[in-house]
């Protein structure tokens, strides 16, 4: 049983992954958590493996497991934090809790305040369209990140994505209204943009007072 000022206990699910090695080293640097488990096909540790040992874990997998995953880590109550983009949330809408399911499009500040300023934008100019861009192994298009953004915008926006090697993840988005527009633009240039949000939803999943919690914006700027 852990108690307060005990390190919070982590696990990863895809830790052998791009962003699965990034956050296993931002936990390791956390002086208030301790890395607890790495589940990955790669490594031949199977997440149930390592469920009985954490407090929280932190999913970056793939679209058609993440649902499987954070099921499987409510049933043994743990509370989960998913990365994974373009997953089916539904089945964990309801549930009983805690534990606490939080999920975020984008943890990269930027990209947060990106999706805001963009929904801002929208209700007072004629058009947008959203261009996302990514590294050429991303499984999904669109990206996670330009659905919500297109989501939370007024209107019908088109999405287009681009895959090409030697990005990493970045999103435009143009409005335009008569003779004029307007460009937000968010980069990723490295998967560490990512790690302080990452951290701080570890910090916050297990006092939510609702599950599950989408969008970082709500640890960010929620009282
Ligand atoms: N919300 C955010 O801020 C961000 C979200 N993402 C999202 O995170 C996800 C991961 O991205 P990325 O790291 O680039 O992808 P990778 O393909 O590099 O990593 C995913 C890893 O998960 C492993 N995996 C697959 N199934 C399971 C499972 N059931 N349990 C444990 N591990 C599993 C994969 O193994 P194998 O290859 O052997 O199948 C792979 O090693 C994507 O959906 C991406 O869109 C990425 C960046 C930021
Ligand atoms: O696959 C990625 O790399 C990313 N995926 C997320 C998405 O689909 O929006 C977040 C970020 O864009 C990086």
């Amino acid at each position: 049983m852990t108690s307060a000022g005990d390190p919070i206990r982590v696990g990863v699910a895809g830790a052998a992954g791009r962003m699965g090695q990034t956050v296993c080293r931002a936990i390791e640097g956390a002086e208030d958590m301790v890395l607890a488990g790495r589940a990955d096909p790669a490594l031949g540790v199977e997440l149930g493996e390592i469920l009985g040992d954490v407090d929280v874990v932190v999913d970056f997998t793939q679209p058609d497991t993440a649902t499987a995953n954070a099921l499987a880590c409510v049933r043994a109550g743990v509370h989960v934090v998913i990365g994974t983009s373009s997953f089916d949330l539904e089945p964990l809408r309801g549930l009983d809790h805690p534990p606490n399911v939080f999920f975020a499009p984008n943890f990269a500040i930027g990209a947060v305040l990106m999706m805001r300023y963009a929904a801002e934008a929208s209700r007072v100019m004629k058009r947008a369209e959203i261009i996302e861009l990514h590294h050429d192994g991303k499984l999904d298009a669109p990206s996670g990140t330009a659905a919500r953004t297109a989501e939370m915008m007024q209107g019908d926006v088109p999405i287009h994505s681009v895959r090409l090697p030697g990005l990493v993840a970045h999103q435009e988005v143009i409005l335009g209204d008569v003779g004029q527009t307007l460009t937000i633009r968010h980069d990723s240039v490295d998967r560490e943009s990512f790690m302080p949000g990452v951290l701080l939803a570890v910090r916050r999943v297990g006092s939510l007072t609702e599950s599950p919690v989408v969008g970082l914006e709500h640890l960010l700027f929620d009282s």
